[in-house]
């Protein structure tokens, strides 16, 4: 890692900036989609800026990461599901804990398109009862792989047009600053959201079942600031 500190500077609207305060602020992200999509490698390129080829299939992690965004501290939760069928109150669990979810899909996997919709109506159907729609962004990922392509960009436009969410198309392989964007559309969403909401709606949900999820620091502590290395990222996965 060249950099000492993730830093991106995101570049948030003056709008966006007067709505965060200076301190710093927790936002909760539930990363969704079908298995071998990407989310692993998704969340891995946010937090260390590099692309790793291969993962055991994710035991479900969540990824505490700070990042410096125009001068704002924000301290991401970052929950890596485990994109396998799994028992509906699990997922009712996961789904209440995320301020913010990620939908991804593969544009070289139709079955993990399809999927998007489905996971969209779980959301919707457990956030009901909150005053805002669930921020939610659709993500396609492995647009470089164009010759095993099985989604064109309009299926994945008209999708996201249909469910009325931001939607982008990216490579997590090739394009580090397509996924911190990721980032920023859903941050963009949720703390618009955070500063309309009335105060009880702003409560955490708070399980026993998400306590059990393993944590791992990107910025352990002691060393505030500084970005953990591709090493020392595995020095932190559970056995
Ligand atoms: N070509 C290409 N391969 C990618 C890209 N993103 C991820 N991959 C590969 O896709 C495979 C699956 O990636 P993961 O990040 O493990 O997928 P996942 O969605 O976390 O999978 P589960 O843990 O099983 O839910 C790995 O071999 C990655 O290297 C991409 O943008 N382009």
């Amino acid at each position: 890692m060249d950099k000492e500190t993730i830093s991106a500077n995101f570049g948030l609207s003056r709008t966006l900036k007067r709505t965060c305060s200076a301190s710093s602020r927790t936002v909760r992200v539930v990363i969704l989609g079908q298995s071998a999509v990407g989310k692993t490698a998704m969340v891995v390129r946010f937090i260390t800026r590099r692309f790793i080829g291969e993962y055991d299939p994710t035991l479900e992690t969540i990824y505490r990461h700070d990042v410096s965004l125009d001068g704002d501290m924000v301290h991401f939760e970052i929950l890596d599901t485990a994109g396998q069928e799994e028992d509906a109150l699990l997922i009712e669990e996961k789904i209440k804990w995320g301020d913010g979810f990620v939908i991804m899909y593969s544009v070289t996997d139709r079955c993990s398109f399809d999927e998007v919709m489905r996971l969209c109506f779980l959301i919707n159907h457990i956030r009901k009862c909150t005053a805002e729609p669930p921020a939610i962004v659709i993500v396609a990922n492995k647009k470089d792989l164009e010759f095993d392509r099985m989604v064109s960009t309009e299926d994945g436009e008209g999708l996201s047009r249909s469910l009325k969410l931001p939607f982008q198309e990216i490579s997590v392989r090739d394009g580090c600053e397509e996924t911190a964007r990721v980032f920023r559309a859903l941050y963009g969403i949720v703390i618009a959201q955070f500063d309309s909401a009335p105060a009880p709606l702003r409560r955490r949900a708070v399980s026993k079942l998400m306590e059990k999820i393993p944590r791992i620091n990107s910025n352990p502590p002691g060393t505030p600031g500084r970005s953990f290395s591709f090493s020392s990222f595995r020095d932190f996965l559970p056995d």
